[in-house]
């Protein structure tokens, strides 16, 4: 009798200091449970005198029936406050402003073709795409670059098989182009172009954009015009020169530079103090490559050009490390628009 009566005084004490269901429910086991307390109590009873059993069994159930009815009131009580407690926590204030995702922008190199490409189009210029695997033929042979020129090593290119590469220049577009057109007509052709080097001034896959007229008298001094007004569009009024150079697919050849943008001409680290800064290669189109796309050397002329894009990026928005285009580091890359 003593027995019923402490671990029902306990129960009442310990449901005043539960306040979580979890702890209810253990609570509820370990009482009434198959290992409870008031289980083994009841079954403890086949002990007692037949005369005793009748009335500790009444207690016993009085007692039981007192637990149940408090723990499952108390279980109704705390699944209600947990309830309230999840729905306040759950409250969305809808008149909290938007979290957004922030604008997109478009990446610096992607940016500067866009400016570059505008340029020309202003110009007139047509801008054309190929596709970045190329015929070996496209890539140089057509262009009147020889079996045995460095370009072609395995240290410079990229070889699929001996007769396909990952384009080393944009110049293959030019040489579909004019495969597909006749003269007369001037076109960019901006992209991808891969090299098989690595360093602190090279990255094996970078962006250029070369540029194409074809047409009756076309003549060195048409490239310096063009050339010279597109400088100044990209740099603002600067002086420009011509240096004389060679490639295999134009001649004369030259190199284009333009006053350093630091130091206007006094001399600099940029500009490696000789107060200028090469922009890009250029040059007549060498009747060989116009006879590669079958056209008439005698009756046709043209200049091409060509500049690498990240060089250009990199001198209009002050980046002094190339690989920063690619280690798509958001802090980086949020600076430019
Ligand atoms: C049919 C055809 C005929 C001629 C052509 O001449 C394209 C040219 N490119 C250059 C040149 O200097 N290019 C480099 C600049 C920096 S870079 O990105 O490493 C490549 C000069 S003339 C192209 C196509």
């Amino acid at each position: 009798r003593e027995i019923i009566n402490a671990l029902k005084d306990e129960v009442a004490t310990n449901l005043t200091l539960i306040i979580s269901v979890k702890e209810l429910e253990d609570l509820k086991i370990e009482i009434l449970g198959k290992k409870g307390k008031l289980t083994d109590i009841m079954k403890g009873m086949r002990n007692l005198s037949k005369e005793e059993r009748p009335v500790i069994g009444q207690l016993a159930n009085e007692v039981r029936d007192f637990i149940t009815n408090e723990i499952d009131a108390k279980m109704i009580e705390l699944k209600g406050i947990e309830k309230l407690k999840r729905m306040s926590d759950e409250i969305i204030d809808i008149t909290l402003p938007g979290r957004g995702t922030g604008t997109g922008r478009l990446h610096p190199i992607t940016e500067t073709m866009d400016f570059l490409k505008d340029i020309f189009i202003e110009m007139g210029f047509d801008v054309a795409a190929g596709p970045e695997l190329e015929t070996t033929f496209n890539n140089f042979d057509a262009l009147n670059i020889p079996e045995t020129h460095s370009s072609r090593d395995l240290q410079d290119t990229f070889y699929i098989d001996n007769k396909t590469v990952l384009r080393t220049h944009t110049s293959p577009v030019q040489i579909r182009y004019m495969q597909d057109k006749t003269a007369p007509f001037r076109m960019v052709c901006p992209g991808k172009v891969y090299r098989s080097d690595y360093d602190v001034s090279h990255t094996p896959m970078f962006h250029q954009m070369e540029g194409l007229m074809v047409g009756e008298n076309i003549s060195f001094a048409n490239l310096k015009a063009i050339l010279t007004e597109f400088v100044n569009k990209v740099f603002g009024e600067t002086n420009v020169r011509f240096r004389p150079h060679f490639f295999p697919f134009t001649e004369p050849s030259a190199e284009m530079d333009v006053e350093c943008v630091i130091c206007k001409g006094k001399g600099c680290r940029l500009c490696k103090n000789t107060g200028w800064l090469e922009i890009m290669g250029c040059g007549m189109v060498d009747p060989e490559v116009l006879k590669s796309v079958d056209y008439d050397a005698d009756k046709v002329s043209g200049f091409a050009f060509g500049m690498g894009i990240e060089r250009i990026a990199m001198l209009r928005h002050g980046i002094d490390d190339l690989r920063a285009f690619y280690d798509n580091d958001m802090r980086f890359l949020k600076q430019f628009n």
